[in-house]
């Protein structure tokens, strides 16, 4: 069954995916503070939803609560209706009366600084009337709305009609029968993107409409762009369906899912999105090198960012916890106030600690899965693959991209196999994620590597081309130009 979620920008609310950017710059902390102490006021990302309550609690309000919690975010309800309802079906609907949906928008909107406004169950024209008035009277920065076009009976439950008032529109394909993947499809009013990840089998899937719908709405509450805000609310359903999969709540056709998964969510600033160019010259560190030539972590980092590396990986395997704790935060600060990501290499706990970007984990490391449900839908994860059927593992994992190599023999890794460039391109063609090489690459050998024909392959990953010379930046300098030579010669 495909349900049409949609996200109208109306000429009174503007344009819709730039809620205000958030001030605060810690974890949100849920306690508020009146407005006479606006100067200590810590910013809460905060979203309201209008929507119907569900006495099973997979869908609608309940679910709604759940998933801005488990992503970070304040929620406040309006109830529109009541439901009797549970995983068998929907036994009775008792709809509020629209003067007291309105008193309660008025509550909330009179008192809270609400970000985003998002909408379920609107059961009657009166009460879209309710809601517009509400939201002219206060300012919001977004509204994002869930209308079930297609009921899962398949009845049409808004017709046609309704489509041309809608400028950024969220198609899902969750429900499209026979299918390896989901699909859903994203018009943003200019361009059509395909949001694709491997489809989890699993009768637990009540309630994922109104999670992505609210799980949206809480990135954008977060200060995030509409686009990025999608791919995180895709794949938090993603995960929490993974996470939830087994569960046996109901008798019915169609289970909740687990929300509360265990995620920590909880991060200083809104993450910038990961972008398969971040991987196109991605530096990582080996303090040993580094020692040799008698430069801390931190100085080996700045002087690889300033030769132009797009990402950063810290791959310690002789520091003790404490000082690759402290290592990682100085470089995770860094990092962010160059706007490049910083993984983690191997250890999940070190990059939670530190607040970096994310994890590379080997195929010996801890499952992808299991990465995910600690660090969350918005952290990176890569995982090394040397064979094709690894490399759709990946994939169907939920990793982020996949590091592929030895290509050339190193010495930086022991009893590493090479995979050769025909290797590389077999793990490429494999797989629908981005790939970057690594193994034995420096400026020499790099245009090689970029000529492999794979349209995923995405750059290179170093060590010792860049660690293990004299100056750093240099070396990064080269290698950049290098690659950006061989991309022009690639297309
Ligand atoms: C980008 C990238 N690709 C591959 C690796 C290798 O990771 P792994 O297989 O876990 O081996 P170790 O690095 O842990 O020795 C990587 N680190 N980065
Ligand atoms: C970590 C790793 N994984 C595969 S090869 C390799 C080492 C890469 O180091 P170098 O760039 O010095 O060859
Ligand atoms: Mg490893």
């Amino acid at each position: 069954m495909l349900h049409f979620r949609t996200f109208p920008v109306t000429p009174t609310l503007g344009k819709l995916c730039s809620p205000r950017p958030l001030k605060s710059s810690n974890c949100p902390r849920f306690s508020m503070v009146s407005r006479e102490n606006d100067d200590q006021k810590m910013k809460i990302p905060h979203v309201m939803t209008v929507a119907g309550s569900d006495s099973g609690a997979g869908a609608g309000i309940q679910a709604d609560l759940k998933a801005c919690a488990a992503l970070g975010v304040y929620c406040s309800t309006v109830i529109t209706a009541v439901t009797a309802q549970n995983t068998v079906g929907v036994q009775g609907v008792n709809i509020l009366p629209e003067d007291f949906v309105a008193e309660q928008m008025k509550s909330v909107l009179s008192d809270m600084e609400v970000d985003v406004v998002k909408t379920g169950m609107l059961p009657s024209v009166g009460m879209v009337k309710v809601l517009l008035q509400s939201i002219k009277e206060y300012s919001v920065q977004a509204l994002v709305v869930d209308p079930v076009m297609v009921a899962t009976s398949g009845d049409v439950l808004a017709g046609s009609s309704v489509l041309p008032v809608f400028r950024n529109v969220l198609v899902k394909g969750g429900d499209l029968p026979a299918s390896m993947d989901a699909i859903d499809v994203f018009y943003d009013g200019e361009n059509v993107y395909e949001l694709s990840s491997a489809r989890i089998s699993t009768r637990n899937t009540h309630g994922t409409g109104c999670t992505l719908a609210s799980s949206i709405a809480a990135e954008l509450a977060k200060g995030l762009p509409m686009l990025s805000a999608v791919k995180i609310a895709k794949k938090f359903v993603d995960a929490a369906l993974n996470y939830g999969k087994d569960m046996a709540i109901g008798r019915g056709r169609h289970g909740p899912f687990d929300h509360l998964l265990k995620l920590k969510v909880c991060r200083s600033v809104a993450p910038r999105a990961f972008s398969p160019s971040d991987l196109f010259l991605y530096a990582v560190t080996d303090s040993g090198m580094n020692e040799k030539w008698g430069r801390s972590i931190t100085e080996a980092v700045k002087a690889a960012i300033e030769g132009g590396a797009t990402i950063v990986q810290l791959r310690e395997k002789n520091l003790e916890t404490r000082e690759f704790l402290e290592a990682a935060k100085e470089c995770v600060s860094i990092c962010h106030s160059k706007g490049v990501p910083i993984l983690i290499n191997d250890r999940v706990d070190v990059a939670l600690a530190s607040d970096a970007d994310g994890v590379h984990v080997g195929q010996s490391d801890m499952p992808v899965s299991l990465v995910r449900s600690l660090l969350g839908p918005e952290k990176i994860i890569g995982i090394s693959c040397k064979t094709p059927e690894q490399a759709h593992e990946a994939w169907v994992n939920g990793a982020d991209y996949i590091g592929s190599g030895g290509v050339f023999p190193t010495n930086t890794k022991a009893n590493n196999r090479t995979i050769g460039l025909d290797g590389l391109k077999e793990v490429c063609l494999a797989s629908k994620l981005p790939v970057v090489a690594i193994g034995g690459i420096g400026a020499s050998n790099a245009q090689s590597v970029m000529e492999v024909d794979a349209p995923n392959l995405e750059g290179v990953a170093v060590v010792s081309a860049l660690f293990n010379a004299e100056c750093v930046s240099s070396a990064t300098k080269q290698l950049h130009a290098n690659l950006k030579q061989a991309v022009r010669t690639r297309s």
